[in-house]
């Protein structure tokens, strides 16, 4: 809840023996908010212009898309990725064709919800929608996956059949790129929890903005230096401004459902069905730290980004799954395995240390009696 009435702070008017705060960039206007990453106190006009400009920096700067290409932009519950770029792409002629991409893991009074705003993105921004299924992709729904499996784990299956539900998404819109929403905070989060659970292989890779280069669709993060605050704030304008244009009747309307998803994520610590603690402390500790110096978050990204790995670690290799071809370092890929463990009754089939298609509990541990760096799971740990 925090998170939801601590969005931006809104400066007082008047502070300092009754002086009004001017904003510190157009020092015309009167500051109504303070940025969580600078502590600058800003109106909000300068505050939606420095949002997407910084958005903007960052997709120039890492040369993200190259005019003429199809990009989908994989959109969940929130409208923020949706409207910055199709802004973006208008604003400074990207020249991209843009697509929205959801895919729907069968979860009741959850994601029926979340689809309802992406139509309603569809017709706002006039971009093409393409719904991707967990039943028709893999004959199960997340809300089946739980009957079977229970609460515990589950997170196991929603990250790895998203993950791959979003590239045979992006595969069969034809495209080049595939932009997910993911923000500083979840990244900085990823950082910590691939240290503590010492995994170099995804360590290393966890900060690129763009990942999987050398698969069939790269998927890129325009939002990695955003703050999750950052864009909550520019959530609330989006919905304040579909109410005056009548396409929602009131910002709650739209805003409940989408917060309740947050709130219950929080309380579960990752994901409406997902009791993954660990991740819940890594990120109560990051907000921890965010308290006392805002710049923590870019900080710990940093880090991330200076790690080297020493030559001599052994890497696993990639190949394809025997089975569905998707990329894989194992025999068959973690969906494969995954999915053959509901269809014979076995669910606990590749999860944790169990014996799984891969004869995984034999790989967890090496012959030196190390783990293996690929074989730790606590939900999504890849972008
Ligand atoms: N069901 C989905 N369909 C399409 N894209 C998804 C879906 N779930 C996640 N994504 C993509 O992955 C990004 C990060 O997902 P995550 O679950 O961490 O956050 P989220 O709370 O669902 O996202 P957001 O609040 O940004 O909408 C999203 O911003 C979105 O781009």
């Amino acid at each position: 809840m925090e998170e939801a009435q601590m969005v931006v702070e809104v400066v007082k008017s008047k502070e300092h023996g009754g002086r009004i705060r001017q904003c510190t960039i157009c020092n015309q206007r009167r500051a109504a908010l303070k940025r969580p990453k600078t502590l600058e106190q800003i109106c909000r006009e300068c505050f939606y212009g420095v949002f997407e400009e910084e958005i903007h920096r960052v997709i120039v700067d890492n040369q993200l898309f190259k005019p003429g290409e199809r990009i989908a932009i994989g959109a969940s519950d929130s409208t923020v990725l949706a409207y910055v770029m199709s802004e973006l792409n208008r604003h400074h002629n990207y020249g991209l064709d843009l697509f929205l991409l959801s895919v729907d893991e069968g979860i009741t009074g959850y994601r029926d919800d979340s689809l309802e705003t992406v139509k309603r993105n569809e017709i706002q921004y006039g971009l093409p929608l393409k719904v991707v299924s967990y039943k028709d992709l893999y004959g199960w729904t997340m809300d089946e996956i739980v009957k079977m499996i229970g609460l515990k784990n589950n997170c196991t299956f929603c990250g790895v059949f998203r993950r791959q539900a979003l590239d045979r998404g992006a595969a069969l819109l034809k495209v080049d790129k595939l932009v997910t929403g993911h923000n500083a905070d979840d990244i900085a989060e990823t950082v910590l929890l691939n240290i503590l659970r010492g995994d170099i292989a995804r360590l290393s890779r966890c900060t690129f903005i763009t990942t999987g280069e050398d698969g069939p669709i790269p998927r890129c993060k325009p939002f990695k230096y955003t703050y999750e605050k950052e864009i909550m704030q520019n959530l609330n304008q989006q919905l304040r401004m579909h109410t005056l244009r009548g396409w929602i009747t009131s910002p709650l309307n739209a805003f409940i459902p989408w917060l309740t998803v947050k709130v219950f994520s929080t309380i579960n610590n990752a994901g409406i069905y997902s009791p993954n603690a660990y991740r819940g402390f890594a990120r109560e500790f990051i907000k921890d730290l965010e308290r006392i110096r805002p710049r923590a978050i870019l900080d710990i990204i940093k880090s991330g980004e200076d790690f080297r790995i020493a030559t001599s670690t052994k890497m696993p290799e990639q190949g394809t799954c025997e089975r569905c071809g998707y990329i894989s370092s194992q025999k068959w890929c973690k969906a494969c395995v995954l999915l053959e463990g509901l269809n014979r009754g076995l669910p606990k089939l590749g999860i944790g240390r169990s014996r799984g298609v891969n004869g995984e509990r034999n790989k967890d541990v090496k012959q030196t009696g190390k783990k293996n760096i690929e074989s730790k799971q606590c939900g999504t740990l890849d972008f």
